[in-house]
């Protein structure tokens, strides 16, 4: 007041500022009033425009087609995305999964979201009317009331701060546990325990059999994540800015001072600064997520890549378990962040809201309590009000009308996700009953050919292998042969032979039971009494033991009196050894696929091959890359141990190894019979030796030729 008193000069200049502002004051309130209104209807311009998201899945004016992460439409058939009565279907649906009782994690999670949501909303009411008081007390200037007034403002911030973090914490926790409950789900259905039945190996299936889901190793992880948090977040995004809007709708008729404008944006400026400052660093948490998503995301594509081999091994549990240890480490580093955002939101809102909502308070009250010459109090209790509802307007319904303006945006990308998770849902079930879809060639709607489609086989459990008239064909309808008749009896081995693309392989899809039978009968033990070395083995992610013991676990190996003293006696046979110490033990983890060379990963299959000694071994091409010396000696030791083999091979080297031969010709024909290999070699031998000859005839007529042309030559001469 001292001070104030001295400056006389500039107090004349302020009284004039004062008496200035006063005369155009309405100016600047109206002005500020068509600024509000215009922000408003901008807003809503804004929100209502962002309807047809280019933003995410959907597409269109709300619509649009599901689609793969590099912009490819997921299926032929179109699946329409629209917040419609199909969303709310298909939500309705998945709903029914994530929230499986009442008495569930989420239904529990969901209930503390509404009180949660109430109860925030109870605070902002008595907050409203504590402001309310708060200024009161300013225009009347009683200091104490005032005073007191501030204490309780202080004081409610901790159940407000308290409330508002939890809701935060406990929204993600929803989106964490809806997507546990929605991973677990399709984990069961994709890498199912009846991977025997017709229902299982619908990894294999959903990518070999079915054009409508290019990647499901996507969908799985993270279109389900999207989709949960926007599941998490949806409720929160409606419910409660509407219930704000209603709340502050009434103070949008009140006065807004350029004041209180001015004030805040300091207040705002600084407390950004102070929070820049405290902010954990969480670019590098996204990018760490992104990256153990990434890993996640690798281990499926793995699954993906090597289907077929992991489907003969029915290494189904395993995968599962990689899987769900990288899912497990995703998880802890979400839970750690989540709880870094619980205090930090703690601490954000403590500053923004209440820590410098009470200083702009105070600084309202600087004018009441210390007179500033020139001013009316009655003007400055006015100013007051007007800051405070202009901070109130500012801080709570422009954030609330926000969220009501992208609620719509919210609802479609929403509806985008509820779309993919539903096709993977939809078409997993289609693939469980047999059902799918995908692009025939042009033949297979006419004639024979389409009878022979709609025709289904049956299956016999066997201890041979019996095929009775069945045709093979590929999964896009191609008939590579019409009806197949042989066997294999225990003992005695099979070697196929024929031209590439002939059909070889495919018979082993339908003996692991990947491809259905589309006609005559199958009789042939369980898929889990195959094995099948292919030319490029699958080797698993984990230890050296793990890649012989594959798809066993080390409990498993124990459990049937195996040690790893019997695993080395195993590599021993294939002369491999030296790798366990080259490779610093059984427990060492690596990517064996880069680890190991081509002919050494064809030893290694050999090596599981013994150690499993299944009833039947499936040899495509699997000793191409392996020394002729070495593939005697592992085909012997297979036969000792009773393992009854159906080799693909080119190699004449070993027939003498197979009683019976399957020929295929490559144009749709077959011959099945015995196999004399010493006869077949002998014919195969005079066969090469008379192409050597006649490979020669050419040269020696040149010769004949010119010795023709020396001996006219010579006679013209005499
Ligand atoms: N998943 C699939 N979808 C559609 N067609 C397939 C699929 N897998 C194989 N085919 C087709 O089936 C035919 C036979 O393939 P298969 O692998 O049985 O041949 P193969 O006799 O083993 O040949 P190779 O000696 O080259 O291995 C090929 O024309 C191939 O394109």
């Amino acid at each position: 007041m001292a001070i104030l008193s001295k400056i006389r000069p500039s107090d004349a200049r302020l009284a004039q500022f004062a008496k200035t502002y006063a005369q155009h004051r309405p100016i600047v309130q109206r002005s500020l009033t068509v600024g509000f209104v215009l922000y408003v209807l901008g807003s809503t311009y804004r929100g209502l425009s962002a309807r047809p998201a280019s933003k995410g899945p959907s597409k269109g004016k709300g619509k649009g087609t599901v689609q793969g992460k590099d912009g490819k439409v997921e299926s032929g058939k179109s699946t329409r995305v629209a917040v419609d009565a199909v969303f709310y279907q298909r939500l309705a649906t998945i709903l029914r999964i994530v929230i499986p009782s009442i008495h569930s994690k989420e239904a529990l999670l969901l209930l503390m979201h509404s009180s949660l949501l109430v109860f925030r909303t109870a605070i902002s009411l008595y907050v409203a009317a504590l402001d309310g008081k708060i200024v009161a007390s300013l225009v009347r200037g009683q200091s104490k009331q005032f005073l007191f007034n501030i204490i309780r403002w202080l004081l409610v911030a901790v159940p407000a701060t308290w409330t508002n973090s939890w809701l935060s914490y406990v929204q993600n926790k929803l989106a964490i546990a809806y997507r546990t409950r929605l991973t677990n789900e399709v984990l069961k259905q994709y890498l199912g325990e009846e991977s025997e039945g017709p229902e299982g190996k619908v990894y294999y299936k959903l990518s070999n059999l079915d054009d409508r889901i290019k990647n499901p190793d996507q969908m799985i992880t993270h279109d389900i994540q999207r989709f949960s948090s926007h599941l998490a977040a949806i409720y929160a995004n409606l419910a409660k800015p509407i219930l704000d809007v209603i709340l502050y709708n009434y103070q949008l008729s009140q006065n807004v001072g350029a004041e209180g404008l001015f004030i805040l944006t300091i207040f705002v400026q600084s407390s950004a600064a102070l929070l820049r400052y405290l902010t954990p660093s969480f670019g590098s948490y996204t990018a760490q997520s992104a990256a153990l998503s990434g890993s996640l995301r690798h281990t499926h594509s793995r699954l993906a890549e090597f289907a077929e081999e992991i489907a003969f091994f029915g290494g189904e549990e395993t995968e599962k378990l990689l899987i769900e240890q990288e899912y497990a480490t995703l998880v802890k580093h979400e839970n750690r962040v989540l709880r870094r955002k619980w205090w930090f939101g703690c601490v954000e809102e403590g500053v923004i809201k209440w820590l410098w909502g009470s200083f702009g308070l105070v600084t309202c009250a600087i004018p009441v309590f210390f007179k500033i010459p020139g001013v009316a109090g009655l003007d400055l209790g006015s100013r007051t009000e007007g800051f405070v509802t202009n901070r109130r307007l500012l801080l709570s319904a422009s954030d609330a009308i926000g969220r009501v303006m992208y609620s719509y945006k919210d609802l479609s990308e929403l509806a985008g996700y509820t779309a993919r998770v539903s096709l993977l849902l939809d078409t997993m079930a289609d693939v469980r009953k047999g059902r799918f879809e995908k692009a025939l060639v042009s033949s297979a709607e006419v004639g024979e050919h389409a009878k022979i489609l709609r025709g289904r086989g049956q299956v016999f459990d066997s201890d041979e292998i019996r095929f009775e008239g069945v045709p093979i064909v590929t999964p896009n309808g191609d008939i590579l042969i019409k009806s197949l008749s042989f066997y294999v009896k225990p003992g005695e081995h099979l070697l196929i032979v024929g031209p590439n693309g002939s059909g070889k392989s495919s018979l082993f899809r339908i003996l692991g039971g990947l491809w259905p039978v589309y006609g005559g009968i199958v009789r042939k033990p369980a898929a889990s009494q195959f094995i099948l070395i292919p030319q490029r083995p699958y080797l698993s992610l984990g230890t050296l033991r793990d890649q012989i013991i594959y798809p066993h676990s080390r409990q498993e190996m124990e459990d049937r009196g195996v040690t790893d003293a019997d695993l080395l006696a195993i590599l021993s046979v294939v002369e491999m050894d030296s790798l366990v110490e080259r490779e610093g033990g059984w427990d060492v983890a690596r990517e064996w696929r880069d680890a190991l060379s081509g002919g050494d990963k064809q030893k290694i299959a050999w090596a599981r091959l013994f150690y499993h000694q299944p009833k039947y071994a499936i040899l495509d091409e699997a000793t191409s890359l392996v020394p002729p010396d070495m593939e005697g000696s592992m085909m012997v030791h297979a036969t000792t141990l009773g393992i009854t083999l159906l080799t693909v091979s080119h190699r004449p080297s070993l027939w003498k190894y197979h009683g019976m031969i399957l020929h295929f010709d490559g144009q749709g024909g077959y011959v099945f019979t015995k196999l004399d290999a010493e006869k077949r070699l002998a014919l195969q031998e005079e066969k090469q030796a008379l192409e050597a000859k006649l490979l020669e005839v050419p040269k020696m007529k040149a010769r004949l030729t010119e010795l023709r042309a020396a001996v006219e030559e010579r006679d013209r001469q005499i």
